[in-house]
């Protein structure tokens, strides 16, 4: 279980998440929604120790991220929104298999978790192409492959459809629901509920750095729109 405690957290002296307490349990599917600048960002880079809490802590499996942020990496993987961001090597293959290879994992164990990746994103046989070469949706896929390719027991997204061609968007959701299936926590980020709220056991507001909303996704419905979320099925 992630466990997010009476955390608050400040940018200067403006506080940006206002003593937040939430727990998202193995195997969920929660939605994080909320206007711009609400801190659904601010957030998930507490869940594993980018940023520190002023106070409160995190907690992931028990762990105390900001005491182990290393297991806290391996545990949740983490795609952010803006890609260029994330990356650490030239060449998408590499990009994919330096988590792996910080985990110590066997060549044979590596390659195969990069095939798998790209796979699943739809970027095979193209490892050896350079990042800044991609369009914006090829790296956002190859994002996506990098966080796969930990295979982390929670997985947090931040708007992994968005920029998306309609292929590698219905590609990326089959592949989360494979990842749900076997397990996997996912906590996706975003603004577009569609194709997502079927998905989803839970949805999760936020409004001005506090939580707002936590309901199951047929319940949540009602109260989207004071949130400035589009109702999904409009
Ligand atoms: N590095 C930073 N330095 C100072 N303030 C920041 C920084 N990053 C974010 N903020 C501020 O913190 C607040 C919350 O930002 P955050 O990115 O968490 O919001 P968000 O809900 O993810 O928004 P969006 O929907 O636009 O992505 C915003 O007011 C933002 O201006």
């Amino acid at each position: 279980m992630i466990a997010v405690r009476d955390l608050t957290f400040r940018y200067d002296d403006r506080i940006v998440l206002d003593d937040v307490s939430l727990s998202i349990p193995e195997g969920q599917f929660c939605l994080l929604v909320g206007p711009n600048g609400s801190g659904k960002t601010t957030l998930v880079r507490h869940l594993n120790a980018l940023l520190t809490p002023d106070s409160g802590a995190v907690e992931v499996d028990g762990t105390d991220v900001s005491e182990a942020p290393v297991v806290a990496r391996t545990t949740v993987g983490m795609v952010f929104q803006h890609p260029r961001d994330q990356f650490v090597a030239a060449t998408v293959g590499a990009d994919v298999a330096f988590g792996p290879e910080n985990l110590g994992l066997d060549r044979a164990e590596i390659d195969r978790r990069v095939e798998d990746a790209l796979a699943a994103v739809g970027l095979d046989g193209r490892a050896d192409e350079r990042l800044d070469e991609l369009s914006g949706g090829e790296q956002a896929r190859a994002a996506i492959a990098g966080a796969l390719a930990m295979d982390p027991d929670y997985l947090v997204l931040d708007e992994p459809l968005a920029g998306l061609d309609w292929p590698a968007r219905e590609r990326v959701l089959s592949h989360l629901d494979s990842l749900y299936a076997d397990g996997t926590a996912l906590l996706v980020v975003t603004h577009d509920l569609r194709d997502l709220h079927e998905r989803a056991d839970r949805v999760v507001g936020m409004r001005a750095g506090r939580v707002a909303l936590d309901d199951d996704p047929e319940t949540a419905l009602d109260d989207l729109a004071a949130l400035g979320v589009r109702d999904p099925r409009c």
